[in-house]
């Protein structure tokens, strides 16, 4: 048996995020434009006596190390599918947000599958890794494939989507993280008040769809939507600040990211970025200012410990 495997996986954004009405599953039907943006986890998996989490990382703090954490989730299940114990350690390198709306337990899910099937020697078919992954978070799915795809369902039926270019991004973290429930009950609270939730809330996203594959981040930039940003808005208001500030500061445009906190700036080039991240550091609304630049891939096998 190999020593250890680590996977490398990134952070996402939602480029769009359509959100339908809730379903009898408790989860609500989705259109969304997923993106992986180049903000990593590495997640290691070793042979040991019993399941253990480490947790390490400019972001390690509020993540549990026990069963609870996805990652662990992600290695059992996998286990239980091959009839394997799950009898490893697992440490995590955490530097996604947490609670932050950018699918950091997600990656870490998708990154303990992956390393774990290596570990192991077992080479499941894609879609077998995909259906697991479903059963762990809505999001987990995409942080395996990575790239921009199409979210419909819950989030996790997929299709690659033509994207041209790179974009760059910055990105606002915020002190508190926010809970995704939360959020969607939010939501479903506000609506209460106003217009039913339609079908075409779930519509294919087909502008923006048009605008990516053009590469031309000036027609993208006005297209960005959030569903679920007035939700986040309404249980953390100072994001109105943290979302005027960046654009004040040269973003192109700013979005809550999926249930947030965290706010995305679309800049116009890598150098925008730089000073748009170096004028919102100064500015005081975010606890962290970090630059991101995307589409890049899902989870991946990296050497172990390797950077
Ligand atoms: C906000 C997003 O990040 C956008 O990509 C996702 O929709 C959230 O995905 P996730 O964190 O993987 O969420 P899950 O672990 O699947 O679900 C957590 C909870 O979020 C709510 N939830 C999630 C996904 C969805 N399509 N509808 C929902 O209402 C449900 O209350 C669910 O119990
Ligand atoms: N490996 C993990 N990394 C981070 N949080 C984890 C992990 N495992 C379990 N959790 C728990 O999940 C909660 C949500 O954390 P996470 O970072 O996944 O949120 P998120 O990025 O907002 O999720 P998403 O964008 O998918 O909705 C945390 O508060 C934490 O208690």
């Amino acid at each position: 048996m190999i020593g250890g495997a680590t996977a490398r996986v990134p952070a996402k954004i939602n480029l769009h995020l359509g959100v339908g009405p809730l379903r009898d599953d408790g989860f609500h039907e989705l259109a969304t434009l997923f993106c992986a943006l180049g903000m990593y986890d590495d997640v290691t998996v070793r042979p040991a006596d019993a399941l253990s989490v480490t947790v390490t990382g400019d972001n390690r703090r509020a993540v549990p190390a026990d069963a609870s954490n996805l990652a662990a989730k992600a290695v059992i299940a996998l286990g239980e599918r091959i009839g394997r114990e799950p009898n490893v350690t697992i440490a995590i390198d955490k530097h996604i947000p947490v609670a932050g709306g950018m699918a950091g337990g997600s990656a870490d899910a998708a990154g303990a599958l992956v390393a774990a099937a290596r570990l192991w020697r077992v080479d499941l078919p894609r879609t077998e890794l995909l259906d697991i992954a479903a059963t762990l978070g809505s999001d987990v799915p995409f942080s395996l494939t990575g790239g921009t795809a199409l979210g419909t369902g819950r989030g996790e039926q997929l299709l690659p989507v033509l994207h041209r270019g790179e974009f760059h991004w910055v990105l606002a973290v915020s002190g508190i993280g926010l809970s995704t429930p939360d959020v969607y009950r939010e939501l479903d609270r506000l609506r209460a008040d106003g217009d039913r939730p339609t079908d075409a809330l779930t519509a294919r996203p087909d502008d923006l769809m048009v605008a990516i594959a053009s590469g031309d981040v000036h027609t993208v930039a006005p297209l960005l939507h959030n569903d679920l940003q007035p939700a986040a808005l309404s249980l953390q208001p100072l994001l109105r600040r943290t979302l005027r500030a960046g654009r004040e500061a040269g973003a192109l445009a700013g979005i809550v990211s999926g249930s947030g906190p965290t706010c995305a700036f679309l800049c116009a080039d890598l150098d925008a970025a730089v000073r748009v991240a170096a004028e919102l550091s100064g500015s005081g609304v975010a606890k962290a200012v970090r630059t991101a630049s995307g589409p890049v891939a899902g989870a991946r096998l990296v050497p172990v410990d390797g950077h």
